[in-house]
């Protein structure tokens, strides 16, 4: 049985109302430009809507036009540029399906047949109004007698086509229901690419956020393999507007969420989610990653990645993303910051102020110039300040787990002993990784000089809290900053509870330390980006648990996409399925590390759906999936 396609013209092909567009041409100049644009509109959307009837609208928007034969040339060349862009993708099937694709529309057919039969639409299945215009070429009417000048034109069109198979009608108005609900066709799909009517929505037998997603529900090879607004994202702890708003351009379904979740919550949540968006506060456990039904990537919008049960993930066939260096910056104009507020006593000398007492005495004020700076962690952070904090003066020393260049006048120490007995001035920034628990307790609090400068704007259970306030206390520690704390509210509404609370000369912060607006914005540019380079083409550059791939542009090929678990055999496996099925591969790329396999297959097009399923069935697959 051959499925027909019947598809409408503004805002569904076209991303406009044609004459919206027209009027804009028509009435440049003219004193009544804004007013009449205004009506045209209003009128467009009452008869949209199913409120007025259509013959009525149509007459008053033609009136109000001024339109002449003249302006139909500029319009097309907007049209043209104004094709929706999942029909613009998706070019083939117009090519392939021309016998059975109609475009139905109570437009006018001098600006809808240039712009469609450019698709591959044949020019006999278009059926639309006509104009009128008079001597002078000025438009007068439309043609009366045309059945889709009036109600229910459009129903009356496809009866007399008479079309012998199943019906499928794609459009965004009430006219477009109206053949549905006319017993006329199969399926109405409501298109809401460009624009998104409740009432119509409501009665759609189905929604199409683009083209794919009709032709996937019709398996009809499209433009992606997968419709991506079936990619559920889901965004937690109050993303940047810019990462949301990359997200959902991409056409994924976005869902977000301010606070962060807890393990029930989430494990609750992640069902049916293929990309997950967090910060540093949701714990992404094995819990959480074993309802993961459909998780393909993980972006953390920020550096750490402790949060995350990375094995996990990557068992699993779950790549995560982070973006390593987009609040490098806002983290070390914080402690440099922080440096000076305490070798000054400001944050003491501060509150003392807001109470009314004036403490004007240098005793225990120190310039930070010449002081011994010492970084645990010299990784993108602790590398980048000891650059800035040596350009103001400190002189620096660090200490890492492993070999690092040391940058400028630096001097790098063997052992985190000889840190700790050397430094003025400490600041941690090494990464959260659970062997770092407690990393600074008591024994090496002990080590430290007297009235030591501490600071940790790295992750809260890298220090043991206990030790550290009765170092404050006992006045070990003459000045103190924390931005993390080993547990955190989950939202700006929750209480924070901690023993540091009250101390003397102690700053703490609401882990702030990457908040600046310029971060957040760069972290909400590389993230998405990331991971839409892995939806999209399977390059895994910046993963933090996958071997990193950075692959060619897809071209005329399909590409297969295999995860396996890292054990012998499995590359000879895939490529005894390619020779078995006679396949010519344009491209293999390969990459492991000790747990997984990521192997990338670029194919012909033409192959046998066996192949797919015999890919899948390979022993040890963990995901697979095909792009084209
Ligand atoms: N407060 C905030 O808002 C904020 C913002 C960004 C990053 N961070 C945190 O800052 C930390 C550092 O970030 P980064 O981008 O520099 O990370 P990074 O991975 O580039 O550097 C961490 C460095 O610490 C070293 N290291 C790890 N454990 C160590 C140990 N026990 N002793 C000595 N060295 C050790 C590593 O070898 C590495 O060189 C991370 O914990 C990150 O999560 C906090
Ligand atoms: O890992 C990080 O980048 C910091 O801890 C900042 O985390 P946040 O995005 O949750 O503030």
């Amino acid at each position: 049985m051959d499925k027909y396609f019947i598809i409408d013209f503004d805002s569904t092909l076209t991303r406009v109302e044609a004459m919206d567009l027209l009027a804009s041409i028509s009435l440049q100049g003219l004193p009544q430009k804004a007013a009449a644009e205004a009506r045209i509109k209003e009128l467009t959307d009452l008869g949209m809507n199913g409120e007025i009837s259509f013959r009525d609208s149509l007459k008053e928007r033609l009136l109000l036009l001024e339109a002449k034969e003249s302006h139909l040339p500029p319009l097309i060349e907007l049209l043209k540029k104004q094709v929706s862009i999942s029909f613009q993708r998706n070019k083939e099937f117009f090519k392939q399906y021309a016998e059975t694709i109609f475009v139905i529309s109570n437009g006018f057919k001098e600006y809808i047949t240039p712009i469609v039969t450019e698709l591959g639409i044949k020019e006999d299945h278009i059926y639309a109004n006509e104009l009128l215009f008079d001597d002078n070429g000025k438009v007068i009417g439309f043609s009366e007698d045309n059945p889709l000048s009036k109600d229910g034109g459009k129903a009356e069109v496809i009866r007399k086509l008479d079309l012998d198979g199943d019906i499928y009608v794609i459009g965004d108005g009430h006219n477009d229901y109206e053949i549905k609900a006319a017993g006329l066709a199969n399926k109405f799909y409501a298109f809401t690419e460009n624009v998104s009517r409740e009432k119509v929505m409501k009665k759609a037998d189905h929604i199409a956020p683009s083209l794919e997603e009709v032709l996937f529900e019709n398996k009809i090879m499209s433009a992606f393999s997968y419709p991506k607004n079936r990619i559920k994202v889901l965004l937690l702890e109050n993303v940047h507007p810019i990462g949301v708003d990359l997200l959902e351009k991409e056409g994924f379904t976005v869902e977000e969420y301010p606070a962060g979740l807890d393990e029930e919550e989430l494990a609750e949540k992640i069902k049916g989610v293929s990309i997950l968006g967090i910060r540093s506060k949701t714990q992404v456990t094995s819990k959480v990653l074993e309802n993961a039904d459909r998780l393909m990537a993980i972006g953390a919008f920020c550096i750490g990645t402790n949060q995350i049960d990375l094995e996990a993930a990557q068992e699993r066939g779950v790549a995560v993303f982070n973006a390593p260096f987009s609040n490098t910056r806002s983290v070390v104009e914080l402690a440099i910051g922080e440096i000076i507020m305490l070798t000054r006593n400001i944050f003491d000398k501060a509150v003392l102020m807001h109470q009314g007492n004036w403490d004007k005495s240098a005793s225990g004020s120190k310039e930070i110039r010449g002081k011994k700076l010492g970084i645990i962690g010299y990784g993108n952070i602790g590398a980048q300040l000891s650059v800035v904090a040596e350009s103001i003066g400190l002189d620096v020393y660090y200490y890492d787990l492993e070999e690092k260049l040391a940058l400028g006048n630096a001097t790098k120490l063997d052992s985190l002993k000889e840190l700790l007995q050397t430094a003025d001035i400490i600041s941690l920034h090494v990464d959260g990784r659970p062997e770092n628990k407690n990393v600074i307790g008591e024994a090496e609090f002990k080590l430290m000089k007297d009235g030591v400068i501490f600071i940790n704007l790295s992750r809260g259970h890298v220090v043991d809290i206990p030790a550290l306030k009765s170092n404050i206390e006992s006045g070990k520690i003459k000045g103190c900053a924390v931005d993390v704390f080993p547990e955190e509210p989950k939202s700006n509404k929750d209480p924070f509870e901690s023993e540091l609370k009250g101390l003397p000369n102690t700053i703490l912060s609401p882990h702030i330390g990457g908040s600046t607006e310029e971060a957040q914005e760069n972290i909400g540019n590389f993230v998405p980006n990331r991971i839409m380079e892995y939806i999209n083409t399977g390059t895994t550059t910046n993963s933090v648990n996958f071997p990193n791939l950075t692959l060619p542009r897809l071209q005329n090929a399909h590409r297969l996409i295999h995860i396996h678990k890292n054990v012998p055999g499995i590359i000879a496996k895939i490529n005894q399925l390619f020779a078995k099925h006679e396949i010519n591969i344009a491209g293999q790329y390969l990459k492991t590390n000790e747990k997984i396999g990521y192997v990338i297959t670029d194919i012909d097009k033409a192959y046998s759906k066996d192949l797919i399923k015999e890919l899948r069935a390979i022993d040890h697959t963990i995901k697979f999936r095909v792009l084209y």
